[in-house]
Parts: C-alpha cells; sequence; structure tokens
C-alpha cells in the first residue's frame, strides 16, 4: 500500500446550519499530483484550510505525513508550502528580495532563492520590482515563496484563478513538472475540470460538501456510461424485439440506444441481422470527462 501524505477521516465543518463539509475522508498519496475538483462553495477552500490548521473541524480529524496536525502544528506546516488566497509580496521589491524575507524568516540558505526562482522560471526578473509583473508572474512568485525550504507538500487553492489563457497554461507547466523537480506531492482546487484533468493523475470531486468521487483520472473515465446507438428498420418493432431480449433500449431522433457495459456488439447485430432487420448504422459512445462530471455534479459546473 502506498504511503498516504494526506488522510482526512470524518473531517466536517459547520457554519451554523450550513455543512460546508461533510464526513471528508481524503486519500492523497506520496508523489500525486492530486486535482480537488469541485464547483464554486463545494467546500475545496474550507477543507484546504482545515488541512493548514487555519479552521478548526466541527468533527474529524486531518492527518498530514500520518500526524494530526491541529496536535503537530508546527513540525507538520514546516513541510508543506502553501499558496491559498492570493500570495502576498511586497510590490515595491523585487522577486529575490521578496523571496530574501522568507529566507531569513526560515533561515535557509541564500542558495534557496535562487533555485526556487529558477523552478518557477523568474531568474531573468529577479532584479524587477513585483510592480511591473504580470498576474501570471506573480502567481509563479507566489508559488516559489510556498517552495522554499525543500516542502514535501504544496498545496495551491485555485492557482489558476484570474489569469488569461497564457498565464495559465504557464502555471499548469509549472505544476506539472513540481513532482518530478522537486519530488513534492502536490494538491491543486479548481473549479474547472478541463484544467484539472490537464494537470492531476488523480482527482477527488467535491459538490455542496461531499466527496462523490475519489481515484485516477482513468478510474473517473470508467466511471462513463456505454451506450450503442443502431439505425435499424424497421424501427419500433426492432425496439420491441431488443426489448423481449432484455436489453436496456431508448427510441430517440430516429435511432435505438442501448444502455450497458456488457453488450457484444457484433452479437448484437447478428441477432437483429439473424430476424431479418435492416441495420444500417451501428456504433458505440462511451460518456467523455466532462459529461461524467456534470453527471455527479448534478449538471452544476460553474
Ligand atoms: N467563514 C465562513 N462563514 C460562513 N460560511 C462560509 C465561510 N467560509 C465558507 N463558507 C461557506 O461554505 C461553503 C463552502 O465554501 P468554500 O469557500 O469552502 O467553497 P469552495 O469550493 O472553495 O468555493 P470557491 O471555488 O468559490 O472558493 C460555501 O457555501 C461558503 O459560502
Amino acid at each position: 500500500m502506498s504511503e498516504l501524505v494526506i488522510e482526512t477521516k470524518g473531517l466536517t465543518k459547520e457554519f451554523g446550519s450550513l455543512i460546508a463539509v461533510r464526513d471528508l475522508n481524503l486519500k492523497v498519496k506520496k508523489g500525486a499530483l492530486y486535482g480537488f475538483l469541485g464547483p464554486n462553495g463545494a467546500g475545496k477552500s474550507t477543507t484546504i484550510r482545515m488541512l493548514l490548521d487555519l479552521v478548526k473541524p466541527t468533527k474529524g480529524e486531518a492527518y498530514l505525513f500520518n500526524k494530526e496536525i491541529r496536535s503537530h502544528r508546527k513540525e507538520i506546516l514546516r513541510r508543506v508550502g502553501a499558496l491559498v488566497e492570493s500570495p502576498s509580496y511586497y510590490e515595491n521589491l523585487t522577486a529575490y528580495e521578496n523571496l530574501e524575507i522568507i529566507r531569513r524568516i526560515l533561515e535557509l540558505d541564500k542558495k534557496e532563492i535562487d533555485k526556487a526562482l529558477d523552478i518557477v522560471k523568474l531568474s531573468k526578473w529577479k532584479n524587477k520590482r513585483v510592480k511591473g509583473f504580470s498576474l501570471g508572474m506573480k502567481q509563479r512568485l507566489g508559488i516559489a515563496q510556498a517552495l522554499m525550504g525543500n516542502r514535501e507538500l504544496l498545496i495551491l487553492d485555485e492557482p489558476t484563478n484570474g489569469l488569461d489563457p497564457a498565464g495559465v497554461r504557464e502555471i499548469r507547466n509549472l505544476i506539472i513538472s513540481l513532482p518530478e523537480i522537486i519530488g513534492a506531492t502536490v494538491l491543486i482546487s479548481g473549479h474547472i475540470l478541463s484544467e484539472i484533468e490537464l494537470v492531476a493523475d488523480h482527482v477527488g470531486i467535491i459538490h455542496r460538501g461531499n466527496l462523490l468521487f475519489q481515484g485516477t483520472l482513468e478510474e473517473l473515465k470508467d466511471m462513463g456510461n456505454r451506450e450503442i446507438a443502431i439505425k435499424v428498420q424497421p424501427l419500433l418493432e426492432a425496439e420491441k424485439f431488443l426489448k423481449r431480449k432484455g436489453y436496456n433500449v431508448e427510441n430517440r431522433e430516429g435511432k435505438l440506444y442501448i444502455l450497458g457495459d456488457k453488450i457484444n456488439i457484433e452479437e448484437l447485430n447478428k441477432e437483429l441481422v439473424l430476424e431479418g432487420y435492416g441495420v444500417s448504422h451501428l456504433s458505440e459512445n462511451k460518456q467523455n470527462l466532462e459529461e461524467v462530471f456534470l453527471q455527479l455534479t448534478g449538471g452544476i459546473e460553474q
């Protein structure tokens, strides 16, 4: 069994009568790039705040590196880099000077600054004041701040929020490179499936505080329903025939659709043809990831 870097047990947060996070059992394996996905207001930020001990759970516990965060706060947070909300920096200082402040607080070696700047590809601009930076560059600086000090776990809350497409791509490529470059486990939250899909290998889908799915992207894709579309004449009789045979049949837009994962297309074709039906088209469709996601979250993707 692989080692878990994050594990929550029944993690719950209530704000008055609102249950923002309900009985959450997250499992993030060491080395994973875990996409924590959910529509706005799903409970992602609240969960992340509980992982970092910024918010106290109503019930349940969060374990990072197998230790409970509330009772081992200091030793755990030393191993975790986080970017929650927008990064904070001094606009009038350069990128280098901003990281120098963090270096002093954490009592790190000077070379840590150049290492972090190099990873986020800001070395060229290290002596430029942050106020002239684009939003994407500022976000990269925020990630450099989070990286300082050989962090084993990075938690990035919606790091591409508000960026233009070029900025989104820069941050995406940077995040993808992190597990390999620094060997860290990364948890990234977001509300856009197509974005998370390009980055993550594991996903957790949260909706209205409930974890609806957790596993690999492949496992999520496998949840897609399979259906077979058939153009056949005469349609209504063929529909009755297939229903009699026990198939789950829908009649839509002049075609029959058969739902099910274990249907053998050749067998189906043979059955129809032998019975004298004219089959002019037979194709297999599987729900794509977006359809699976929309089905899980009841059609809400904001
Ligand atoms: N301090 C608070 N007091 C009251 N309600 C809160 C508080 N923080 C969050 N909530 C509510 O809890 C729910 C979950 O919010 P949260 O910010 O965790 O969602 P999210 O998935 O991060 O969404 P977003 O992508 O919009 O940040 C929302 O309904 C939100 O309004």
